[in-house]
């Protein structure tokens, strides 16, 4: 059935990366045309556009040799991934060319930022792969979604909150330093962290943190652009992880930071980490939540969280 891939629909953020995603874009279209590959193109049109999109690809798609081909960051992969589960079909898969600030999905899965070089990759794919994503339930607002990275409450949901409304973001995205906003909210977050109780369900597993600070489930190491959250943590072992971070002082949430970033083993007293099919998170008090780097507003979240596959076609799977 999938000896070759004989039609692209491709759908591309032309927002992704600070507006960086237009040149790989033009390099894309440029290679499949000089190949004589088929495809079909829609542009986002305005955020959330492309789970619209994906949706009625997905829907109304009638070959059984279609591949919906993602230009974008992990926002809009979150999207297009959204946008055929809801429409129902588990059997369209995702090609993806990184053209985003973080890239966390591209990087945890090894897929190359050069575009020419992810497209070769694509275009010798000769059958699809089963890659870990998560899916989620949000009790209070009865919202359900799916991530292709994380879903976190508390201090990463704040600093993407902060560095979505920076306005050096696009500045910085544009020239090539988009990592660089995250960094920047880090530490205007830590000015104004404050901890909040959180309680953990997994198995016959019951605990209550009552100091929570990073409260963050993540189907892969990477967060907030090449943050090594949970450096075990893989997109083909069914599981997802959970890492509870506790704020006890600042000087040790610093000390922690460090750890992450020098890639150390997270093995001290106030860290709690979970692994499993599914898990339970509960917080008390209003916070931040964030979704693959896109905001979920401020509430008290009640998530219950499964994991989940999706086909995609991207050469041989070379995952951390
Ligand atoms: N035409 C558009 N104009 C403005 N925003 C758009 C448009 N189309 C999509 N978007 C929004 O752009 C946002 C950013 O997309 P995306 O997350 O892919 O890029 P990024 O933030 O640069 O990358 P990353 O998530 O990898 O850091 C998404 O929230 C999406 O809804």
């Amino acid at each position: 059935m999938w000896r070759y891939v004989a039609f692209f629909q491709m759908i591309f953020n032309p927002a992704a990366g600070g507006g960086n995603s237009v040149a790989t874009w033009h390099i894309v279209k440029d290679e499949l045309n000089r190949r004589g590959v088929d495809f079909r193109v829609r542009t986002s049109k305005h955020p959330g556009h492309t789970v619209e999109l994906a949706h009625q690809i997905a829907k109304f798609n009638d070959r059984d040799d279609t591949v919906l081909l993602v230009i974008g960051g992990d926002g809009t992969l979150n999207q297009a991934v959204t946008g055929i589960r809801e429409a129902g079909n588990t059997t369209m898969p995702v090609a993806y060319v990184p053209a985003g600030s973080g890239n966390d999905f591209a990087r945890a899965n090894r897929i190359s930022k050069d575009p020419l070089t992810v497209l070769d990759a694509i275009l010798d794919t000769q059958a699809p792969v089963r890659v870990d994503i998560g899916e989620f339930h949000e009790r209070t607002r009865d919202q359900h979604g799916y991530f292709v990275n994380n879903v976190g409450v508390g201090f990463d949901a704040a600093v993407v909150d902060a560095a979505n409304q920076s306005r050096l973001k696009g500045f910085l995205n544009r020239v090539h330093l988009g990592t660089l906003a995250y960094i920047l909210s880090i530490f205007g977050v830590l000015f104004n962290r404050h901890a909040f109780e959180a309680r953990v369900h997994v198995g016959d597993e019951h605990d209550i943190i009552p100091n929570a600070y990073i409260c963050t489930t993540t189907n892969h190491p990477y967060f907030g652009g090449g943050f090594p959250i949970m450096p075990g943590a893989s997109v083909i072992d069914g599981q997802l992880d959970l890492i509870v971070v506790e704020e006890r002082h600042w000087w040790i949430f610093i000390f922690l930071c460090a750890q992450i970033l020098l890639r150390k083993k997270l093995d001290f007293e106030g860290i709690h980490h979970y692994r499993a099919a599914k898990l339970y998170v509960e917080t008390s008090s209003l916070e931040f939540g964030q979704m693959d780097g896109e905001e979920l507003g401020t509430r008290p979240f009640e998530l219950e969280f499964n994991v989940t596959d999706q086909l995609f076609w991207m050469g041989d799977l070379n995952p951390q």
